[in-house]
């Protein structure tokens, strides 16, 4: 099947193949073609270029794109999207004055959604997963990494990769799995963290490693969760599965887990609401990302990662939904993609340029995801007709979205 999108206002994010990420001043540049066409064979991008150049008479379907933009689909690098139930009743908790680590120490939060998901079966947890993904495809989100972490005994992390994995062979999106298992201590661990640790690298890690149920390993390295040691030795038992490290750190303290994280050859560190300057110098010529996680904040009411800062250090930023049950029940890229340019003080190229090639390097699928270019998958916005791509960030909470392409396919 060959379609070909003609008369494209303008085509967004194209790029020679050897660029796979993007840092510091380069962010600000998104290449495009103004009055373009582009061909779709199968699943691929087979070919672009100006108008002048279209071949109209090979294509199987036409379909006219004027006065509408394409841009690759977004690359959601950071989720939790496999999740039972919901938390509203914090929320309102939060309303009425409790903090997020009052309502976690109350037995809350990540424990209240690991009790919830313990307790609810396979077949519901797929199918209240899979509206969430089907979701978050129709607003334009092709690739997207979805960690465990709400299990928290093995039985239940493994629930929880299983479904990852469902997922992965039943949806055209590309999906990468994380193991977090040690994302908080569960409540029969309470005051024996050190076991739950060991149990983690004993024994969950082992069965993951054999099932080859994830593709990277997380930590919460937060006070009150996981210590800067404990993420190490998981990240260093991970190393024997060939799992790499994306990591939760600087959400609320900076306690060490960026240099730690650098030293483990970290693909990501994650959150980074709290971030001084020391932890920005850390992540200078490394090859580690850091990954800012907008929704969270606003959400929480917390600090917004210093994207801005991040960025003028010469760093490849990147941006990610967080999507998950109480620190941002939203999947939404485009909410994270404005609220980036409005809080973080990006411009729309940043912003599109975080959200997509970057946001593919760091899941690993830079080589095929993240931006127009010969050979890579066909996933793509058609986006409605629009005055510029700056209005995508400008137009917050409207969908300007027409259709979505995934793998060759329509998804909207
Ligand atoms: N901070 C750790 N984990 C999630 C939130 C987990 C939860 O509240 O359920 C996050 O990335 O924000
Ligand atoms: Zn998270």
């Amino acid at each position: 099947m060959k379609r070909l999108f003609i008369n494209i206002k303008e085509l967004l994010q194209v790029r020679e193949a050897n660029i796979l990420k993007v840092s510091g001043k380069d962010m600000k540049v998104l290449p495009s073609l103004k009055n373009a066409f582009l061909l779709v064979e199968g699943d691929t991008i087979a070919a672009y270029g100006t108008m002048g150049s279209a071949d109209t008479k090979n294509a199987d379907e036409v379909i006219d794109a004027t006065g509408k933009t394409i841009l690759p689909t977004w690359c959601d690098s950071h989720t939790h999207l496999v999740y039972a139930g919901n938390r509203e009743q914090e929320f309102v908790d939060r309303i009425n004055g409790l903090t997020y680590e009052e309502i976690a120490n109350k037995g809350g939060g990540i424990l209240n959604s690991a009790k919830t998901l313990q307790q609810t079966l396979e077949e519901e947890l797929y199918e209240q997963s899979r509206k969430r993904l089907e979701n978050v495809m129709k607003l334009g989100t092709g690739a997207i990494e979805i960690k465990s972490g709400y299990g928290l005994t093995a039985e239940a992390e493994i629930k929880m990769l299983n479904i990852i994995k469902k997922l992965k062979e039943n949806y055209p999106a590309t999906i990468k799995s994380t193991f977090l298992g040690a994302h908080a201590v569960p409540e029969n661990y309470k005051n024996n963290k050190d076991g739950y640790v060991q149990k983690v690298i004993d024994e969950i890690l082992p069965e993951v490693g054999k099932s080859k149920l994830a593709d990277y390993i997380d930590v919460f390295c937060e006070k009150g969760y996981f210590s800067v040691a404990d993420m190490e030795a998981i990240l260093e038992a991970a190393k024997t599965h060939g799992l790499t490290p994306k990591v939760h750190v600087n959400q609320f303290n900076a306690i060490g887990g960026i240099q730690a994280a650098v030293k483990h050859r970290a693909l990501t560190v994650d959150h980074l609401e709290v971030m001084p300057d020391e932890d920005i110098e850390a992540l200078k010529n490394t090859g580690t990302m850091p990954v800012g996680l907008p929704l969270c904040s606003y959400f929480l009411s917390i600090p917004y990662a210093p994207g801005r800062k991040l960025i003028e250090a010469g760093l490849p930023f990147v941006l990610a939904t967080d999507y998950n049950p109480g620190s941002s029940p939203s999947g939404n890229m485009n909410q994270v993609v404005a609220a980036a340019c409005i809080k973080m003080k990006l411009t729309p190229a940043e912003a599109i340029n975080a959200a997509t090639i970057n946001g593919a390097h760091a899941m690993g699928v830079s080589r095929t995801h993240g931006s127009i270019t010969k050979g890579k998958k066909a996933n793509i916005i058609l986006t409605k007709e629009i005055p510029s791509y700056g209005f995508l960030p400008y137009d917050f909470g409207n969908n300007n979205i027409d259709k979505v392409m995934i793998n060759g396919e329509f998804v909207s």
